[in-house]
């Protein structure tokens, strides 16, 4: 997991499970902002192949999440879950969308 490279993160301690996706994609939207040096998120915004390489992630990352859920390895599939949903918002954060996007997409389907 990364580190914080940055001030703005929430204390993780306080910070209630509901709030996490929206602190993260905070996070996220900061880094895009403010292109803090040493932060992996920031250098996916700012390296020439960010894009192709937050794509790429995803694409093992799905791949990681399948297979731990075809061994049945819970720990391993909660695990890869976050990594894959943490490089989807980043994706979400690249192409100017946000979680009220996804939200909205959601809610429109209940
Ligand atoms: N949730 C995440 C998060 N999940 C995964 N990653 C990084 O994504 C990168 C790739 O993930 P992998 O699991 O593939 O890591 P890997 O070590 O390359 O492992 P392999 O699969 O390649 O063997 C690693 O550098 C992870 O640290 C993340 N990096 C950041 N965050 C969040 O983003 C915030 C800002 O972090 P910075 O990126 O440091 O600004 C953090 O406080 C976290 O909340």
């Amino acid at each position: 997991m990364a580190t914080d490279g940055g001030t703005d993160a929430p204390d993780a301690d306080r910070l209630p499970d509901e709030a996490v996706l929206d602190e993260l994609f905070a996070t996220i939207e900061s880094r895009k902002a403010e292109l803090p040096e040493g932060s992996y998120t920031a250098s996916l915004f700012t390296h020439e192949k960010g894009e192709n390489a937050v794509l790429e992630k995803i694409g093992e990352e799905s791949t990681e999440t399948i297979l731990a859920a075809k061994d049945d390895d819970l720990d391993e599939l909660t695990y890869e879950s976050a990594d894959l949903v943490y490089h989807l918002l980043v994706l979400l954060a690249m192409k100017d969308l946000d979680l009220e996007d996804l939200r909205g997409e959601l809610r429109d389907r209940f």
